[in-house]
């Protein structure tokens, strides 16, 4: 094997793999694709041959490693071992693809070394797509636990999804649902903690008229409209103990009554359950049956809490700011500085303290620039003196720096005209070019036009 001509042997072992799969030699370049591959980013072998890997999936002109990434070209070319990864490409579209990357060392007859790099897709940008909101994030963290659903999502077995509160579970269980081969029907959550105990019973397995009083009709319970689709139980862990072995029952058989029904009903829902409590504290303290959890603990999902992946808050606050403006559109902006505060909390509550801090910001902000100005951080509850910190406010603090006054200005000065970019150069007294370097600089560019 040579770097500039694949022999035909090579090719067609390369051929006979499932998966798509790359050789890349030490200088980045893909030396050889094979058919997987070319089907699954519809590519000639013409179109990348030659080019570089980084260029190729990450639209990037450097390695991976220089933009911070776990490069598996570096680690296999320095070890000599197999590498695997977590990352994001990009597809022929330039859309975002979830994929792990399995990087093996592949020797030439000369003993020149090569990266075998074979492609497991996991998901694309908009498979991450729930009814209100996209999946977002781009860690190690948040990769491994999208693997973990999608995995989920492509079998039947029941899930159990834990974190805390507000790091993402509800989306996460309507992930699998969407990835699952019974998306198109329905997908119901019963929502454990806000259902009175008198009423669990009727609301999960439906009634009969007359079945209790002032119950004026039948009605169908959350078991039966999830029938061939998913029942989702949030917070698992407060379902009342007297309807955990009926709830044990239903799952196992498939099988219920209605509340004041004879009749033996049967439906076929997925279930998944998620919760914030610690359930195998609860099962050896006795408040939660131990055969139940074994039934709903079937795969196992944890979504890990904002703080263990700071990295994400960029990527989650955009999204979480482009669902405030009006009709989803790019109407707020975070400054670079703003990120770094919030980059320093710690989100006891998660991505939803996160979305509250910007809603809040968004109120305040008065020309769509969010500064740290805007962002008032809440202080742990447990402190219980102050409800909110003020980054800026803090008179033992640094005065604002010149560049942060500068950044300010000329956010300012974009949104007072339009993000004209020509016209804020002019007020300014700088070139155009001058003016989107320091765009650039202080994470702006997205506001400003340059018509
Ligand atoms: N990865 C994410 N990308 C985008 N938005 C997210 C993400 N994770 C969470 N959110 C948003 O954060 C908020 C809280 O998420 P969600 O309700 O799913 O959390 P939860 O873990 O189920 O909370 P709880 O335990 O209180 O039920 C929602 O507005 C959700 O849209």
């Amino acid at each position: 094997m040579s770097k500039d001509k694949i022999s035909v042997e090579v090719q067609s072992l390369i051929d006979a793999q499932d998966h798509p799969f790359v050789l890349i030699d030490e200088n980045y370049n893909i030396v050889a694709a094979n058919i997987a591959y070319k089907q699954a980013y519809s590519v000639e072998t013409q179109d990348i041959l030659g080019h570089k890997c980084h260029q190729v999936s990450h639209r990037s002109d450097v390695p991976c490693h220089m933009n911070g990434e776990d490069c598996p070209h570096k680690a296999v070319f320095e070890t000599r071992a197999p590498h695997q990864v977590l990352h994001i490409h990009y597809d022929t579209n330039a859309q975002p693809e979830h994929v792990r990357i399995k990087g093996s060392p592949i020797y030439g007859l000369d003993g020149s070394l090569f990266l075998g790099e074979a492609v497991f897709p996991l998901a694309h940008s908009e498979d991450l797509d729930c009814e209100q909101q996209r999946l977002s994030g781009q860690s190690r963290a948040f990769l491994e636990c999208i693997e973990h659903l999608t995995r989920a999502a492509a079998t039947s077995a029941p899930v159990l999804i834990f974190g805390e509160s507000g790091v993402g579970k509800d989306l996460a269980a309507e992930y699998i649902h969407r990835r699952s081969d019974r998306n198109g029907h329905s997908f119901t959550m019963v929502d454990c903690s806000a259902i009175s105990e008198s009423v669990f019973e009727s609301e999960l397995f439906g009634h009969e008229r007359g079945a209790f009083t002032g119950c004026i009709g039948r009605r169908y319970g959350m078991f039966e409209q999830a029938d061939g689709g998913t029942l989702f139980f949030n917070e698992i862990g407060d379902l009342p103990q007297s309807l955990q072995g009926r709830l044990l029952r239903a799952m196992e058989t498939g099988q219920f009554r209605r509340v004041g029904g004879r009749e033996l009903l049967s439906a076929n829902a997925r279930i998944i359950c998620a919760t914030s409590k610690n359930l195998r504290h609860r099962v050896a303290n006795n408040e939660f049956r131990a055969d139940l959890y074994y039934r709903i603990a079937g795969i196992l999902c944890e979504i890990p809490p904002l703080r263990n992946r700071r990295e994400d808050i960029p990527e989650l606050a955009e999204a979480l700011l482009q669902r405030m403006g009006p009709e989803n559109t790019a109407a707020y902006h975070l400054t670079n500085e703003a990120i770094q505060v919030l980059k320093t909390h710690e989100y006891p509550g998660n991505v939803r303290e996160l979305r509250n801090i910007l809603l809040r910001a968004t109120a305040l902000s008065t020309n769509g620039i969010i500064t740290p100005a805007e962002i008032y951080l809440d202080v742990p509850i447990e402190s219980g003196y102050a409800e909110t910190t003020h980054p800026i406010a803090n008179p033992d603090g640094p005065e604002p720096s010149i560049k942060g006054l500068e950044s300010q200005y000329i956010a300012e000065l974009l949104a007072e005209h339009q993000g004209k970019r020509a016209k804020v150069a002019q007020i300014l007294g700088i070139s155009e070019r001058t003016l989107y370097r320091k765009l650039k600089q202080y994470g702006l560019q997205s506001i400003g036009r340059s018509a």
